[in-house]
């Protein structure tokens, strides 16, 4: 490699400072004295756009009036040693290698740079940047509770950990460190629509960001990947799946970035899903320890919702955290704006009108009320927009619950697996925009983790779900606004014991499968040995429980399901306080007699279900997945 260099001057210096033009970030380090330079001189760059706190266009070289910019709105001066040498090759300013070696106390090479110039700014100058970043570039004033202590321990290297409610910003947690850390994140995201609300929102924001996945056309592809060969890659997060994660390729990659020092994270969204998943139909989750063993010095996040104790502590060995050095953050799992109740039905009694009174009940309050009338219209809002997501389990139910709601003049649209691209665009889209004929979603659970929508006011769930993790899951893409929000989950015996059935038989199916290839000698083990299996036979289990309890607070169960211990004493103490955590949100708390005399009414009684059990009414198999 040949080329020029230039160093930068001080903002004292009246001349604008010369910057070479060439495509710097390609310059490509190898192993010889003067490449440790250019390594050094990419993360200088780096840390200099940093300094000044101003997002330069990462796809251009930084230009003399976008550095002087940066200067201008600097906080701290910026030292002499600090300047940048713009490059286009090989570097042979060794004075200014030598300044920096001085200042930064260490030898610069291709791991002790980053590490050096990490350790170099302090807690300082980091306080001052989380919080101008979350204004400047992610357009929020402050921080919600707990995310300012996360945000910290990411940037001071740590491996960490985040239970947090549904809604409560986990995204942001590892979007920002990546903006002002060096190099790149890897985000690695289970589920295409996660990611993609993910890589748009940081767009609108300016962020460089890009995604790996089934979809991402072959020309988009080789330019990430181009990006990442070179060492440098200006890519600040990359969203990627854990099946992309084993690609030889990628790992290729992966380590080049890594040997430039380059690798600053990994961020593993939606972390549940290594137990929940990655023991049986997505075993990629589950070779994602590979990234420790690999790169011990790269922090993990993991981010997740709905995590047991179980859950937690197999997330942790998969990944091969160090539990005694791990930096976790359980937080509550409550959500206080969500209304929870069950609504108790039996399979001869159709549950649509019950339903359908309750929703246009909430249409004529909204409507009849003046005051409320003139406030919507001043929002430029309809009566009728009472933004809804209706889960089911089957398809059918959803194109027909869909098309029944359509007649009854609900905007209703279905979205499930067997849509086309263009159908679940569109129905999503014009949800989210709040156009009129696309108030309430009817999906499968093909909807759920990542839809983002601040005011859904309700989430119906038309039959038991299949996981007390799923229906948090869902509940809680209610009430992202911090609004009050209904959950509602219709209930029956019969669907409880049409969940059991579906259970048992998916479980016997992938006890056979693991038997056939482990041969016959497995083939007798108990299933409930494999604490995967129990642990979705006590979800399952604890789901049922839930919704036939009639002697607690709801908010209170989902609490003890996840072994949420803050939430749980703030309900026990009355501290910050009982009031708070639910007083009328949930169905028990607003009228227990009532509750039970529903219950009582409401339920097919056992002798009845265990009838239709005989006759063998609970095996049908047709979840959409
Ligand atoms: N400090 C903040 N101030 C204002 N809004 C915020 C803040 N942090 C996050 N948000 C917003 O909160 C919403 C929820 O954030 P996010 O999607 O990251 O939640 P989450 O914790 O991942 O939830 P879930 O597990 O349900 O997907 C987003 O719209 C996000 O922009």
């Amino acid at each position: 490699m040949s080329g020029t260099a230039s160093a930068l001057r001080p903002a004292n210096d009246a001349s604008p400072p010369a910057v070479c033009a060439a495509d710097w970030r390609k310059a490509r380090p190898v192993n010889t004295p003067e490449n440790w330079v250019i390594v050094w001189c990419c993360s200088q760059t780096s840390i200099f756009l940093r300094q000044g706190r101003v997002a330069l266009p990462s796809d251009q070289p930084p230009n003399s009036e976008a550095l002087h910019v940066a200067i201008d709105i600097a906080v701290d001066p910026i030292p002499a040693s600090l300047w940048l040498v713009a490059i286009t090759g090989s570097i042979h300013n060794v004075e200014t290698r030598a300044a920096a070696e001085t200042h930064l106390n260490t030898p610069i090479g291709k791991k002790t740079s980053s590490a050096a110039v990490s350790a170099m700014p302090g807690p300082t100058r980091r306080l001052v940047d989380i919080d101008f970043t979350l204004r400047r570039v992610f357009g929020k004033t402050t921080f919600r509770p707990s995310q300012r202590e996360i945000i910290t321990a990411a940037l001071e290297g740590h491996d960490v950990f985040v239970q947090a409610a549904t809604s409560f910003g986990k995204s942001l947690c590892f979007q920002l460190p990546a903006v002002i850390d060096l190099g790149i994140t890897i985000v690695i995201s289970p589920l295409l629509a996660l990611m993609n609300n993910q890589v748009a929102a940081l767009r609108d924001a300016d962020i460089t960001v890009e995604t790996i996945n089934s979809t991402t056309p072959y020309s988009i592809k080789s330019r990430v990947l181009a990006d990442l060969e070179c060492g440098h890659p200006r890519t600040r997060l990359l969203y990627v799946t854990p099946e992309y994660c084993e690609s030889d390729a990628f790992r290729r990659h992966l380590r080049t970035v890594y040997d430039h020092g380059q690798l600053s994270r990994i961020a593993i969204d939606e972390a549940h899903c290594i137990s929940e998943w990655g023991h049986d139909f997505r075993k990629a989750f589950t070779a994602l320890g590979w990234l420790k063993t690999t790169f011990p010095d790269v922090p993990i996040m993991c981010l997740t919702a709905t995590a047991t104790a179980r859950v937690r502590s197999d997330i942790i060995s998969t990944l091969r955290l160090d539990p005694a050095t791990l930096k976790s953050f359980l937080m509550t799992t409550a959500r206080p704006n969500l209304h929870y109740s069950v609504r108790f039905k039996s399979d001869t009694k159709d549950h649509y009108p019950d339903f359908l009174a309750w929703l246009r009940g909430i249409h004529s309050r909204r409507s009849s009320n003046p005051v409320r009338a003139a406030e919507l219209s001043a929002l430029d809002q309809r009566p009728t927009n009472v933004s809804g997501i209706i889960y089911t389990l089957y398809r059918r139910d959803c194109e027909a619950l869909a098309a029944r709601l359509v007649v009854d003049g609900i905007g209703a649209k279905p979205f499930h697996a067997g849509l086309s691209a263009a159908e679940k665009d569109d129905h999503l889209a014009s949800w989210v925009a709040n156009t009129p004929g696309y108030d309430v979603i009817v999906a499968t659970t093909a909807f759920g983790m990542g839809i983002d929508k601040d005011n859904v006011r309700f989430v119906v769930h038309w039959q038991i779900p299949k996981s007390f993790e799923g229906y948090y899951q869902e509940a809680g893409r209610a009430g992202r606004d911090g609004k009050a929000s209904a959950c509602i989950l219709y209930y029956g015996r019969e669907d409880r014991d049409r969940a059991q059935s579906m259970l048992q038989r998916e479980l016997l199916r992938k006890m056979h499968a693991r038997a056939r290839a482990a041969g016959a000698a497995d083939a007798d083990a108990d299933p409930m040995l494999d604490p995967a299996v129990a642990g979705r036979v006590k979800s399952i289990q604890s789901l049922i429980e839930y919704c036939e309890d009639t002697r607690r607070c709801r908010h209170r169960a989902i609490c003890r399901y996840f072994g949420d211990e803050v939430g749980l004493a703030e309900r026990e103490t009355g501290k910050a306080g009982a009031v708070a955590l639910c007083d009328v949100a949930c169905d028990w708390c607003r009228d227990a007699a009532d509750l039970v005399r529903r219950k009582d009414r409401g339920l097919a009684s056992e002798e009845w279900c265990s009838t239709q059990r005989e006759q063998g009414a609970y095996d049908e198999y047709d979840y959409d997945c």
